[in-house]
């Protein structure tokens, strides 16, 4: 059976991408409803990226990539591929359709220059074997209401916030947080207007459009809540999108608006890094159920960029002999760092340690720890102690963290 054509997606045939996007995830979703979303591919500042796969007319395999950037420990910015909006439809599944989109859509990154791509995946046995590595893992809350603080903060700090307010002046404290946090990217004006101003309904899963506050210029929430009543008694609850704050003042101010809201009775919050101050500001932590985050992937497609854009905690040198079975980025690499600069360049000399790409990926911005790595057989030391040399090497004072899904 001949291969079905690969194409990189026009903007003019964005609105059969999103549909197929759409149905493909089993959704159902109305050209208004993907209106806005076209509307944020279609922006130019946004520089979006699609490929499809056709069989006759109907696209049966779409993948895009955002052009973003990440920031790193250190506070640099690094261009970022965003890999999103990947499926097959049912009956073209398992023939290599997601294989041969994702080698398009890596190549396109590599050439235009993108050390790094990322991802959320929706099932987590799918992108190992790309070389995508957990680099920002994540927790997710469920709070109960009125769980009590150690120190009162002052409530009126907390204001509510019109959309515009909002697009006027959160993308600055995003940007502000992103320089002491790596691992988080930020949006286009246009993306912005979908977080805060357009909310059809089938964004909302049955819970009310976004409310808004905030604690001018140093902090912001946006929350929806999904009223409910069980035995005669309210039962709502608070969903949170993001809680982002430059400082603790204003952390914590919003973290108490958030769980103290009339007629709810429960708060989730998605995507918390896994250092949020929020289980220290209260007294009575179990009334907090953290579970593991769907977390952020990367694939190293430029292993020196990568390494050589961030910050490091320590001097030291070390031999990386990375192992790359899809791109070109296998092989020992010296890794010479110090607080004062960095040369990652590949070497001959023998390799301190040995893992895969995707490890390295894991390792690059501090999320995971190499120790743990070497524990569970990902990584071999063959100089001992390497493991926690690399660890005191890439260590952060945050730990890495991405607010928002894409
Ligand atoms: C970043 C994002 O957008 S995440 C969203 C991903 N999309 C979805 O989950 C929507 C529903 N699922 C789908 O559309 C498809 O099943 C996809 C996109 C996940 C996979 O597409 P396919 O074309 O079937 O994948 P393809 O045939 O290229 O498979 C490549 C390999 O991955 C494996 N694989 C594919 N999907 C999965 C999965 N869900 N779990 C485990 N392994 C998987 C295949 O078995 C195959 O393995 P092999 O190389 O050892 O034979």
């Amino acid at each position: 059976m001949s291969e079905l054509p690969l194409h990189r997606v026009p903007p003019e045939e964005y609105l059969a991408f999103a549909r197929s996007v759409s149905r493909n995830f089993y959704e159902d979703e109305s050209d208004d409803d993907l209106a806005p979303w076209l509307r944020l591919l279609r922006e130019p500042a946004g520089d979006f990226r699609g490929w499809a796969v056709r069989d006759g007319e109907q696209i049966v395999g779409n993948y895009g990539i955002y052009t973003m950037d990440v920031s790193v420990p250190g506070g640099a910015r690094v261009p970022m591929a965003g890999v999103t909006a990947v499926g097959v439809t049912q009956t073209h599944r398992r023939r290599g359709i997601l294989g041969r989109l994702m080698r398009a859509g890596l190549d396109d990154a590599a050439e235009r220059g993108e050390p790094v791509a990322m991802l959320y995946a929706s099932e987590s046995a799918i992108y190992g074997r790309y070389g995508f590595g957990v680099a920002v893992p994540m927790l997710n809350y469920r709070i109960d209401r009125g769980i009590r603080f150690r120190d009162a903060v002052d409530p009126t700090l907390v204001r509510p916030a019109t959309p515009e307010q909002a697009l006027a002046e959160w993308p600055a404290v995003l940007d502000a947080v992103r320089d002491h946090r790596p691992g988080a990217a930020t949006r286009t004006p246009e993306w912005w207007r979908n977080t805060l101003v357009h909310d059809p309904a089938s964004w909302r899963h049955g819970a009310s459009g976004r409310r808004l506050v905030h604690v001018p210029g140093r902090g912001y929430t946006s929350y929806r809540i999904k009223d409910d009543w069980k035995d005669n008694l309210p039962a709502g609850e608070v969903r949170l999108a993001e809680v982002v704050a430059v400082d603790p003042e204003a952390e914590a101010a919003l973290w108490q608006h958030v769980t103290d809201l009339d007629l709810t009775t429960t708060v989730t919050a998605g995507l918390r890094p896994v250092d949020c101050p929020l289980p220290e500001l209260v007294t009575d932590r179990l009334r907090l159920r953290p579970t593991a985050a769907s977390p952020l992937y990367a694939r190293l497609l430029d292993v020196a960029a990568a390494f050589d854009a961030r910050a490091y905690a320590v001097t030291d040198r070390l031999v990386l002999d990375v192992t790359d079975d899809l791109r070109d980025q296998g092989g020992t690499w010296s890794l010479d760092a110090s607080p004062g600069g960095v040369e990652t360049r590949r070497t001959a000399d023998a390799g301190d340690l040995a893992l895969p790409v995707d490890a390295l990926a894991s390792v690059w911005l501090g999320g995971v720890r190499a120790v743990q790595l070497r524990d569970a057989r990902r990584l071999v030391e063959h100089t001992p102690g390497a493991a926690a040399r690399l660890d005191r090497l890439v260590a952060t004072d945050h730990a890495p963290w991405m607010p928002f899904e894409f």
